[in-house]
């Protein structure tokens, strides 16, 4: 079982994927301007949520803004924490301290592999050994030694371990050191490292593999976390095969292997890949039937005769949170919440637009839902020149050569092949980079070497 540490007097059941958000990320100001204040004002005034009329949707909102409403838009939508077996907390975030469930270490134990000595040489050694593992041995007596392994309990009375390169023995068997006897030397005390109750780690800890060592260590099967956000995947088109070469017209879905995993390395579980025909009742059903804390569409997103995405959200209600993005790729990204608790991230049908949304829209979504801490902004000087867009930022694959960003070709809407060779994308603003002019980097999970890495 898992304990349930408790903060200012709170059950830590009680906290919210909000409240640890907080705690993990306390030093940004996620309150939130303009976005979320809409829409709770909207919310209690009873107006239905409604997307904006067509001819307002060229009004696309700047990349860093839309990245910051993604990132608040879950804010509100309470995930209660779950307990979690080991084996399947890997990259949650922590919503319940932990706090040590027994001493460590929980015995006196021999560091070394030697023996356990009382009072002063020489010492007659007992003919028994003790092993790690072994129950409590019988107390040693001054002028007594016993043969012990590291990691053995130590037994009563002991004075200190001679490691056993620093002892002989002489023809009568009995032990001598080679160098001075420090009393309790090689010897962890119980308790060294954390007695029972200490707390280890707080509450908006990631679980790492060493968090995960950590908590076994100290007698934990599960750990309370904040759950998985799920995400469900609907691929729009028919013109997407699922194998063979591309023919008549037809593509390859390109989408459908790429965004399973790379949804979770973002800290999602992927409920399922379903593919929806070009159909506006179809996408309807497939959207007001899903479960998911998030939908993700691909393609559709456009103005395009079987592009349904916008009418089904007219349709439902739901209220459009950013429609369209100043970026390039992927300006028709969108971001809408469907129900109370659940959201749709509408990423466009060009593969290469869609990573654009995947990093703008569904990143800091997921990850505010898993309460992950934002990862730290950097920046490198590009190696190259970077053409600029008039007015968007563009996202352009670079690899890291050094501490410079080569910037890649094939970056089109359509291409994943500079993306596939990349290590990060560069945030290019409006007008370009100068060659040696500092650029942000957003980094791609498998390239960072961070928790992202993992995917599970
Ligand atoms: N009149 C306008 N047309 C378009 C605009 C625009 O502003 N005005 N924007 C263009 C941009 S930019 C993009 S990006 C696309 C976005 O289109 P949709 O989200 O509606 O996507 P589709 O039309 O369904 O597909 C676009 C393109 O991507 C291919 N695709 C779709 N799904 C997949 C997949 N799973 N794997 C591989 N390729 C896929 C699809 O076949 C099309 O070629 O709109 C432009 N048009
Ligand atoms: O979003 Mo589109 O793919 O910019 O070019």
């Amino acid at each position: 079982m898992t304990p349930h540490g408790t903060r200012a007097g709170e059950d830590a059941e009680d906290l919210d994927v909000e409240e640890v958000l907080a705690l993990v990320n306390n030093s940004n100001d996620l309150s939130g301007p303009a976005g979320r204040a809409e829409t709770d004002s909207r919310r209690a005034s009873g107006q239905p949520a409604t997307s904006p009329p067509p001819d307002a949707r060229h009004h696309a909102t700047p990349w860093p803004e839309a990245r910051a409403t993604a990132g608040r838009a879950a804010r509100a939508t309470r995930r209660q924490p779950v307990s979690v077996p080991l084996e399947a907390a890997l990259g949650l975030t922590l919503a319940a301290p932990l706090d040590a469930l027994t001493d460590l270490p929980s015995f006196d134990t021999s560091a070394m592999d030697g023996w356990a000595v009382a009072g002063p040489a020489p010492w007659d050694v007992r003919d028994d050994g003790v092993l790690a593992g072994h129950p409590v041995h019988a107390p040693l007596t001054d002028g007594e030694a016993v043969r012990i392994a590291t990691g053995a309990r130590i037994p009563p009375d002991t004075t200190a371990v001679l490691r056993s390169e620093h002892g002989r023995t002489d023809e009568k068997g009995r032990l001598y050191a080679t160098r001075d006897v420090v009393p309790g030397q090689d010897i962890r005390p119980r308790g060294q490292e954390c007695r029972s109750g200490d707390q280890l780690l707080p509450v908006g800890a990631l679980v790492t593999p060493a968090v995960l060592g950590l908590a076994a260590a100290a007698g934990y099967d599960t750990v309370t976390a904040v759950p998985r956000p799920r995400a469900e995947i609907l691929v729009l088109g028919d013109e997407l095969l699922t194998e063979g070469r591309p023919h008549d017209g037809l593509i390859r879905d390109a989408l459908g292997p790429m965004l399973p995993p790379w949804l979770r390395a973002l800290g999602a579980e992927v409920t399922a890949v379903r593919r929806v025909r070009d159909d506006a009742g179809a996408l309807h059903q497939a959207i007001t039937t899903s479960d998911a804390d998030v939908v993700v569409t691909t393609g559709g997103t456009a103005a395009g005769p079987v592009d349904h995405v916008h009418p089904t959200l007219r349709r439902i209600g739901a209220e459009l949170l950013v429609d369209g993005v100043k970026v390039r790729p992927g300006h028709p990204m969108l971001l809408a919440r469907i129900t109370e608790t659940q959201h749709l991230v509408g990423l466009p049908g060009n593969p290469l637009a869609a990573v654009s949304g995947l990093l703008t829209l569904a990143e800091p979504l997921l990850r505010t839902l898993a309460a992950r801490p934002a990862p730290e902004p950097y920046t490198l000087p590009t190696r190259d020149a970077v053409h600029g867009h008039p007015y968007d930022t563009r996202l352009v694959p670079v690899v890291l050569r050094g501490d410079q960003a080569v910037p890649l070709r094939y970056n089109g809407p359509a291409m994943l092949r500079g993306i596939a060779a990349a290590d990060a994308l560069a945030v290019v603003p409006p007008g370009g980079v100068r060659p040696g002019q500092e650029a942000e980097l957003l980094d791609l999970p498998w390239a960072s070497g961070g928790i992202g890495v993992c995917f599970t």
